[in-house]
């Protein structure tokens, strides 16, 4: 059966003939409950962590609703980065973001931008942060997914970098500008190395698009809450209480809802539409990036991430 894939380059509205893809059944995988999250730092194995959908499973299973922070990989250095992974973790986060940095993020507020531009002025490169991930995702009780504009994926070469991303354990993958044509070969390859390819849907993406979108999505969807670019706003749009029925109307699988969510009552209010997650961006690199130190910045961060995942179901 093929489906019309309307990928998450209609999340940029840009203009592209519509592509065909080929139905395919979400790879299924027990679902195994971590016992790693409650094993103390130091001696963690290196039992492979759960999935992102069997992330979600868990959590339903408990009535809770999965807290995914997102930082940018190297800002301000790739060593701080391995600690924010590990704090962010230790505090309760269900799935972790990690951006890889790139000089045209056109789907990036100022917040992050700049991020990404601090990351590639320090060095960051894809192999430093894949080496650092070899390091530190056995140390992790929660899955990570990668977030990395397309262009970095074909640099490298989509089976090389679905090879090398799985060998490091990464979990997802959420790439929001890929072109339609491409999004076939991508969503081959990622099922082929097990990793789960995360979809964006809009306020803006037509209800028969969003449909294809989260017939085609893995792991979980992604409901963009607002139009522009991601950045911290004061109110969250009362617009996604029914874009989420939208979408639980279409399907079954998990909805994370990003975007301009920074605060404990933002948490609240998407947790309370219905939300099976809450991702937030922007309010924890700026904790990042803004620091005086490193140590502080990790503080800052632990400190947002705790009141944040305390106001979560
Ligand atoms: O920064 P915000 O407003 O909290 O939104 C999450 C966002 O940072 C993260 O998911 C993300 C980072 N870069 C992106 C580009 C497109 C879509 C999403 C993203």
């Amino acid at each position: 059966m093929a489906v019309t894939l309307i990928s998450t380059t209609s999340f940029l509205n840009l203009k592209k003939p519509e592509a065909h893809l080929h139905l395919r059944f979400p790879h299924s995988k027990s679902t195994v409950i971590s016992t790693r999250r409650f094993a103390p730092m130091a001696a963690l194995t290196t039992a492979p962590t759960i999935g992102l959908c069997d992330t979600f499973s868990n959590l339903r299973k408990q009535g809770k609703v999965a807290f995914i922070p997102y930082i940018t990989a190297g800002d301000p250095d790739l060593s701080t980065t391995a600690e924010a992974l590990k704090v962010l973790d230790s505090c309760g986060s269900d799935i972790i973001e990690l951006g890889v940095p790139y000089s045209d993020p056109l789907a990036d507020g100022p917040v992050i931008q700049a991020a990404a531009t601090r990351s590639l002025a320090g060095g960051t490169n894809f192999d430093a942060i894949t080496s650092m991930l070899k390091e530190v995702v056995p140390q992790l009780s929660c899955p990570i997914a990668l977030f990395t504009y397309y262009n970095p994926i074909l640099k490298r070469g989509i089976e090389k970098f679905m090879s090398t991303v799985k060998d490091i354990g990464v979990q997802g993958l959420v790439v929001p500008d890929v072109p339609l044509e491409e999004t076939e070969v991508l969503s081959k390859e990622a099922v082929k190395n097990n990793i789960e390819l995360v979809l964006l849907t809009t306020p803006t993406t037509p209800v028969e698009r969003m449909r294809a979108i989260v017939e085609a999505s893995e792991g979980f969807v992604y409901l963009v809450s607002s139009v522009g670019v991601t950045g911290a706003r004061e109110s969250v749009s009362n617009r996604v209480q029914t874009l989420l029925q939208d979408i639980k109307e279409a399907t079954t699988k998990p909805v994370a809802v990003g975007f301009g969510i920074s605060k404990p009552e933002h948490v609240k209010q998407v947790a309370g539409w219905g939300a099976d997650g809450v991702i937030v961006g922007s309010a924890m690199v700026k904790l990042l990036g803004g620091a005086k130190s490193p140590e502080e910045g990790l503080k800052e961060l632990e400190n947002l991430t705790k009141s944040l995942k305390s106001a979560l179901p």
